[in-house]
């Protein structure tokens, strides 16, 4: 099977071209390519597909083989992999996920490829859609216990599931052992994506993220537009701030007039190789 491997900040996956390759079992292929020492090693497996609505379709596995609705640092990858492969001439690409139809303008360096900004669409905040057991809209404070201690969550969805936290020190904080409690709490009926995030100015945050499914990884795109939308809802960003993770950073806006949030980052190729399946 011929796959691509890509990044967005470091968040990594294994792409692979539906129109090309046939993928019987989705969940196992995803559990086996993910896997770093008998497999290609990454943070999961896209499937890249021909669209319906869109131009593409896209369908995202998490390590464990859960299939995502939506994943900001993959789509991008998506616009790359689609352009620079020579399947679209278009700057502008629509592309089908479970989330719904988002638009990507790609923006071309040296000849490929290397920014794309996504149009997210409208952060969910009901919590019945998120989804979050809780009896607030938005849900700005639900507190969950971990190790002993409560955290007021901000819960944002955007397509996925998202619980946000605000610590004083990310470099410091235990996100593995609070990310693994908050993912499977019982207030989460599809599990969540928990992001710990240190407000450093009104328009710089830095966050780490435990995603459902995967566990700690070095970005997090729906992550990081939860995030935003998180600080603006509490009062600690503008709309439009950057969002440093740990393998790099991604600007995030939310417009006012429209209630979409914009997310603008890199799109990296790592190399091409072939698996035996
Ligand atoms: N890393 C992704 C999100 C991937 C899916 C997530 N683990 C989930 O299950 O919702 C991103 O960049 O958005």
């Amino acid at each position: 099977m011929k796959f691509t491997k890509m990044h967005g900040c470091g968040n990594d996956y294994v792409y692979v071209s539906g129109f090309q390759e046939t993928i019987e079992d989705y969940p196992a292929m995803a559990r086996k390519v993910s896997n770093r020492n008998f497999g290609v090693g990454s943070d999961g497996l896209v499937v890249i597909l021909p669209g319906t609505a869109g131009d593409f379709r896209m369908r995202m596995f998490n390590p464990d083989g859960s299939e995502a609705e939506m994943c900001g640092n993959a789509i991008r990858c998506v616009g790359k992999y689609v352009y620079d492969k020579g399947m679209t001439r278009e700057k502008v690409v629509r592309v089908d996920t479970l989330a719904g139809l988002k638009v990507l303008e790609l923006t071309e360096e040296d000849g490929t490829i290397a920014k794309v900004r996504v149009d997210m669409g409208e952060p969910v905040l009901d919590p019945v859609k998120i989804p979050v057991a809780s009896d607030a809209q938005p849900v700005l404070a639900e507190v969950v216990e971990a190790s002993g201690r409560s955290f007021p969550f901000t819960c944002v969805s955007m397509g996925n599931p998202h619980a946000v936290t605000f610590v004083e020190d990310t470099d410091a904080f235990p996100v593995e052992e609070i990310g693994r409690q908050v993912e499977v709490d019982a207030k989460f009926p599809r599990k969540t994506n928990v992001e710990f995030v240190q407000v450093l100015d009104r328009e710089t945050v830095k966050m780490r993220v435990w995603e459902r499914g995967t566990g700690e990884t070095l970005a997090c795109g729906t992550g990081a537009c939860a995030t935003l939308v998180a600080c603006v809802l509490n009062g600690k960003t503008e709309r439009k701030a950057t969002v440093r993770l740990l393998g790099g950073d991604l600007f995030i806006e939310w417009d006012e007039a429209t209630n979409h949030v914009f997310m603008t980052g890199p799109a990296t190729l790592v190399f091409e190789g072939e698996l035996h399946v």
